[in-house]
């Protein structure tokens, strides 16, 4: 290496707390995976190329003469090191501080905490996470990094290095020309990694994707050495040239497998993928991948996103979030525009016509691939649906363009399958209509229990209508887009006076209104006794168990929105629920024979534990409790 080390300003710094855990955690549970670092390692070194090359689009300067991006992979069977070289952007001393030394994401100590000492578990976790530089550690015990900034002097390089333990020292060096050379001393059972045809080897299968060379010294046979020798001659080992762009043809299912893995620094294959050169109005590859698990930071607004945006093959930015619409968050790959200027800026993408070009292309491609696996491959759906289920529901109202097609692709839990997972579509739905059903059902709770024991599922079980059961977060704010699904409205069935007249016959309907008409004294008692807490007490059909349930009307929010709103610290209207009585509960007859000293009391009754049984919190606990102790012991 062609650099004089002047010790210049040296320190030793401590890793923060999480990168400590994180290597303990990847050395002992990725051991079996250990090549992946030569991936890793090759991957940072493509990405700083791609940085450089983006950067001299407005400073060629940075380039100082030297334009042939390359990465070089080295090794010295006498030193036992491996090195991995660029001629990309490079470190400077504080982003090799902030880079090396801590991980910047948010969310990582909630990440740390999932972690449970299984190491296969955690190996999954840890390759959720990415693994990237610190994956060095899995076969080296000491790790060097020599950088130099592109733009900064010879002297103003830098060298990081650490055995991994806690703690890393860092100083200014002087380098020749710029780039990274990170130089890993292999421990000792590693030694298998110092062949050249293994590295080869290792390189093909992981980093052949790669669109710049991969270069290693050529090697030759020496007879008389009886092995092979280095010569001092560069040769590229990877195809060179950017995957998208090659033919569907030309690339194997493992390429595209790796090419995922690099771009979106997961540990696992993906669960799909689309290709295609989209030509016309506006002319663009597309390489997306929908991957397997959902990664810890899903839910985190300000996480980035996936699509890496390539101009004519020169790489922009990652992250593009105008790529593809937030409820497609998870979509990692690559977006390569023919017509978007080089030196495209986060604004230009808001406006262009190019890039909402794209955005609409790429959303309907994604949406054909799920389609497609919805149909022809369910057991992968439900995978798919299980991990980015909840936020393909957020396409309902933030892409109206499409949620015809977003809404097929819902599946929800149901009182048909009697099961917390969500499996039924809304076709499927559809499909095993009552005859006479005209409308869809739902019911929403905090949870999936509290959702399939709601009372007001009672009727429906009793005359086996079938009714949805919806539970995410997400849920109450689709609904809000969601009115009907080909022509079927959706109702749910805790808001408003129960319809079921289309399925009632007609006996059955002169019975109800012979009811309604008998229980009239006892609605009018109970509406004079609850007085300001009720908004109105009326007779109803859809119990069959319970005595009493509480509904609102079809145009006030939901209980259960309401509670999500108060918890989340915004204001939410009061709203006074309608106290439904069912006239065929031993209870409701006895409350009717009530005297008047009692009745106030029952009537309290009837209501909180209706209140109770749609999952909201009383005001006022204590007395109920009181309440309920006192009529028990009278009824003994
Ligand atoms: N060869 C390199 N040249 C320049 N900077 C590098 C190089 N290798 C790593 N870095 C810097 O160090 C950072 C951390 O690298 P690391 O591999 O740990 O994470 P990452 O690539 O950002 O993502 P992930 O953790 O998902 O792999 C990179 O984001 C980059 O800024």
């Amino acid at each position: 290496m062609s650099q004089s080390e002047t010790a210049m300003a040296s320190e030793t710094l401590g890793f923060q707390a999480e990168v400590k855990q994180l290597l303990h955690l990847m050395i002992h549970s990725l051991y079996s995976n250990k090549e992946i670092f030569l991936r890793e390692l090759v991957s940072n070194a493509s990405d700083a190329c791609d940085k450089l090359r983006f950067e001299a689009i407005d400073k060629p300067e940075l380039m100082q003469g030297d334009a042939d991006l390359r990465i070089r992979v080295e090794y010295d069977a006498d030193k036992r090191t491996i090195t991995i070289s660029d001629n990309g952007i490079g470190l400077s001393r504080d982003e090799a501080i902030a880079n090396l030394g801590t991980i910047a994401r948010s969310g990582t100590k909630e990440f740390f905490s999932q972690l449970t000492g299984d190491k296969q578990k955690d190996a999954h976790l840890i390759g959720q996470f990415g693994v990237g530089f610190y994956s060095s550690f899995i076969v080296a015990d000491k790790v060097s990094v020599l950088s130099r900034r592109a733009g900064a002097d010879a002297t103003e390089a830098v060298l990081w290095e650490s055995d991994g333990q806690g703690e890393f020292s860092i100083m200014t060096v002087e380098k020749a020309d710029r780039g990274t050379a990170v130089t890993l001393h292999l421990r000792a059972e590693e030694d298998d990694f110092l062949s050249g045809w293994k590295l080869r080897e290792i390189l093909r299968r992981y980093s052949d994707h790669i669109s710049l060379p991969v270069q290693m010294l050529k090697e030759e046979w020496d007879s008389e050495a009886s092995k092979q020798v280095k010569t001092t001659e560069w040769e590229t080992v990877n195809q060179a040239n950017a995957l998208w762009t090659r033919a569907k043809s030309d690339v194997t299912d493992e390429q595209y497998k790796e090419f995922y893995k690099h771009v979106s620094h997961d540990f696992e294959d993906p669960l799909a993928w689309t290709h295609n050169r989209v030509e016309g109005r506006s002319e663009y590859t597309q390489l997306l991948y929908v991957p397997k698990r959902a990664p810890f930071d899903l839910w985190d607004r300000d996480a980035r996103r996936g699509v890496k945006l390539y101009v004519k093959r020169v790489f922009i930015m990652d992250d593009a979030e105008q790529l593809l619409p937030a409820y497609l968050r998870f979509v990692r790959g690559v977006i390569d525009s023919a017509d978007l200027p080089l030196n495209v800026s986060r604004e230009i993408l808001q406006e262009s016509r190019d890039v909402r070009a794209i955005r609409e292309g790429s959303t309907k491609r994604i949406l054909s691939v799920l389609e497609d696996m919805a149909e022809n491959n369910a057991e992968q759906y439900a995978e798919f649906w299980g991990q980015f289920g909840q936020v393909l529901k957020e396409g309902m109202g933030e892409d109206a363009a499409n949620k015809e097609r977003i809404a097929k692709l819902l599946r929800f839990a149901s009182t048909q399958a009697n099961s917390a997972t969500q499996s039924v579509s809304l076709a499927d739905y559809v499909s095993r209509m009552k005859e006479g059903q005209d409308k869809i059902y739902y019911v929403t709770g905090e949870s999936y229990a509290a959702a399939s024991n709601s009372p007001h599922l009672e009727i429906f079980r009793k005359k086996g209508l079938e009714v949805l059961l919806l539970s995410d977060r997400v849920d109450e704010w689709m609904l809000s887009f969601m009115q009907d699904f080909e022509g079927k409205s959706l109702v749910s069935i805790a808001k408003g006076g129960l319809d079921l007249d289309a399925l009632a016959d007609e006996d059955e309907k002169k019975r109800q209104e012979e009811v309604a008409e008998n229980f009239k004294p006892l609605v009018e008692r109970l509406k004079a006794s609850l007085d300001d807490k009720v908004k109105d007490v009326r007779v109803t059909v859809r119990l069959v168990d319970s005595p009493s349930c509480v509904v609102v009307d079809a145009n006030e929010l939901s209980p259960h929105l309401l509670r999500m709103l108060q918890a989340a610290g915004q204001a939410a209207p009061e709203v006074k629920p309608i106290l439904e009585i069912n006239p065929e509960h031993p209870l409701i007859a006895r409350v009717q024979d009530a005297n008047d000293a009692d009745f106030a009391e029952w009537a309290l009754l009837l209501l909180d534990q209706a209140m109770l049984a749609e999952g909201a919190q009383l005001k006022d606990s204590a007395s109920f409790v009181k309440r309920l102790n006192k009529l028990l012991l009278q009824s003994a």
